[in-house]
């Protein structure tokens, strides 16, 4: 990694970035929004490109030596050769819950290095919570104008927590896994939200049993595992960053895993 910035460094670079192309996606909120409907049939606004337009330019301007992978750029093609170390950026993740304005969508960005997310920062403007984490350094929370670290909790008594996506339904899947895993409580939520919700303790276990691309998730999964958390394939192995097409398997992301 050629980048003369610690990851201390950049998280503090990254931060009022990322609540800058926050602000930009709160400015479209309330607007009229047109939606497109992409090739894999999710939809896009002026929210997720006014984001993007913010995040990629900044990225490429604080080290040039980093390639950056965002969603829309690379659904018109634009994917750049990536190395060792490259950033995934999802300018507006959830854009289903952005259009239905139910709050539940974020702006994601993750440094990968070798396959391995090491530093991620989530932002839902609309809930006013930004989660952030690198490796070495631990994760935390800014809400309402405070900054608390994060954890992810011991597996409780009464049994697991569930998240599971509010928008991308694989319900036959989803309960055969855990058909014999002691749940308590099974909660939606749209977007990487899900994987900051088990880096705070507020869930112990999002399995996702349907399709996603990497930059949906390698912030979140950032913060997830600086929290003390493992994001896993159905195989029991970490999840990798840097593959052919960016499309994830099947995985599970645990709180704590025995
Ligand atoms: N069939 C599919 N192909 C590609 N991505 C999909 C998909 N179904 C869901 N996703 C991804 O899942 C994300 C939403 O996750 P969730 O269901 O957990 O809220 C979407 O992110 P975007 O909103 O950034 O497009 C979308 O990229
Ligand atoms: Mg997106």
């Amino acid at each position: 990694m050629s980048t003369q910035l610690s990851l201390g460094e950049w998280l503090h670079t990254l931060i009022p970035l990322v609540r800058q192309a926050g602000e930009a996606v709160m400015n479209l909120y309330d607007s009229d929004l047109k939606v497109r409907e992409k090739a894999d049939r999710s939809p896009v606004t002026a929210a997720d490109m006014a984001a993007e337009a913010i995040l990629v330019p900044a990225l490429e301007r604080i080290d040039q030596a980093i390639p950056v992978v965002s969603e829309e750029q690379a659904e018109t093609g634009i994917l750049p050769e990536v190395g060792e170390c490259f950033w995934l950026v999802d300018p507006l993740d959830g854009t289903k819950e952005f259009i239905s304005r139910n709050g539940e969508f974020t702006i994601n960005v993750a440094l990968i290095k070798a396959g391995e997310p090491i530093l991620g920062v989530v932002y839902a403007p609309a809930l006013d919570r930004l989660f952030a984490g690198a490796k070495g350094l631990g994760a935390f929370v800014e809400e309402q104008d405070t900054r608390r670290s994060l954890h992810t909790r011991q597996q409780p008594n009464e049994g697991l927590t569930v998240v599971s996506s509010r928008s991308h339904g694989d319900d036959d899947a989803l309960s055969g896994f855990l058909r014999d895993l002691p749940v308590a409580q099974r909660v939606s939520a749209g977007s990487s939200l899900k994987l900051c919700l088990v880096a705070a303790g507020e869930a112990d276990l999002y399995p996702r049993l349907g399709r996603t691309m990497e930059w949906d998730i390698a912030a979140g999964d950032a913060v997830l595992r600086a929290a003390g958390g493992a994001t896993l394939t159905l195989d029991g192995a970490r999840l990798l960053y840097g593959k052919t097409g960016f499309d994830n398997p099947h995985f599970a992301a645990w709180g704590q895993c025995n």
